[in-house]
């Protein structure tokens, strides 16, 4: 007999289906901006029935929550304020949304900064958040606690795979949401539950995380990442929004990491094949 293998133990035990988006509930966690915004859009446009933005900037959340409901419809969009390194807040935006809209499909754990001199709170936002964001979906869509089951698309980055060694916390943040998914989406209490869990994992793209406005002048390499992010190739948070879609409905990216850039369209980023003992 040959080495004992986690991934072939842990064989996908129901067969999922691809998903129609059209009348499905989602949440979008950082969805007042950027690409969570964008995916906010998106689900609209592909017809989901409402989709609950969470996000920590109340300004910004109302804004885009008027813009959005004059083109997609009043009843389709809800803004709440939520700062979702607070258990106990993204916990209560969970029950509010699956009891207002009753149910839940579609979660993406998308909120995220960039700050080296924040180990904590950078942390708490880009990690635990999207792990406890992560286990609440399971928790509101799972089949065995009456749910339908759903998706979830984890956002980290293509800092994700490789090493900036200018900002070592943020690239530590994405790399534990790599491990995370690939380990999660395969654990028997998510499989069982019907729940499919990815990782979207972009280049750089053009939105407020690259202009580093948080970032003092003095800073250590605050002015040299600020020129390597000036004027960006990048892609638009659109296009970033669009492979999620695609992630969404197309059961072939269960389970996996995925690169998109403005070089190369989405692409599944195998984990090498190590075996565990
Ligand atoms: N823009 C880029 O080049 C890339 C961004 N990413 C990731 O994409 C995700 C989205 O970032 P962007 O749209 O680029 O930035 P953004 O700054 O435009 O949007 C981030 C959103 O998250 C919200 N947010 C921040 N902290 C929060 C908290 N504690 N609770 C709730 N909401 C919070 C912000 O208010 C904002 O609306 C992040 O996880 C980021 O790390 C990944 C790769 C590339
Ligand atoms: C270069 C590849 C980027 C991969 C795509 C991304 O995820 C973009 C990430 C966007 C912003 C990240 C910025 C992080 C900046 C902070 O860590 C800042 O605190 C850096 C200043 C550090 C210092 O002066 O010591």
């Amino acid at each position: 007999m040959g080495p004992f293998n986690f991934s072939q133990a842990c064989i996908l035990s129901s067969i999922s289906t691809d998903m129609d988006i059209h009348g499905k509930v989602a949440i979008v966690t950082g969805g007042a901006d950027g690409i969570g915004r964008a995916i906010v859009e998106q689900l609209l446009i592909k017809g989901a029935k409402a989709v609950t933005i969470l996000d920590v900037n109340v300004e910004t959340g109302e804004k885009t929550l008027e813009e959005l409901r004059q083109e997609y419809g009043e009843d389709r969009l809800v803004f709440v304020k939520c700062d979702v390194s607070e258990a106990t807040l993204l916990e209560a935006a969970f029950a509010s949304t699956k009891s207002r809209f009753g149910g839940l499909d579609i979660v993406c754990n998308n909120a995220g900064i960039g700050n080296e001199f924040k180990l904590d709170l950078c942390v708490a936002v880009n990690l635990t958040a999207v792990i406890r964001g992560t286990y609440l979906a399971v928790e509101h869509m799972g089949t065995k606690n009456g749910g339908n089951g759903g998706v979830v698309i984890n956002t980290a980055s293509t800092s994700g795979f490789y090493a900036i060694p200018l900002s070592p916390i943020y690239v530590a943040t994405k790399h534990g949401v790599v491990g995370f998914t690939r380990s999660v989406a395969k654990e028997p209490m998510v499989v069982d539950n019907g729940v499919r869990v990815s990782a979207i994992c972009p280049g750089v793209t053009k939105t407020s995380i690259i202009d580093l406005k948080d970032v003092d002048e003095k800073s250590r390499y605050g002015n040299i990442l600020r020129k390597v992010f000036k004027n960006p190739q990048g892609m638009t948070p659109t296009d970033v929004a669009i492979s999620v879609i695609t992630m969404i409905e197309d059961t072939k990216y269960d389970g996996s990491t995925c690169m998109v850039t403005h070089k190369t369209p989405l692409e599944i980023v195998d984990q090498p094949n190590i075996v565990m003992t």
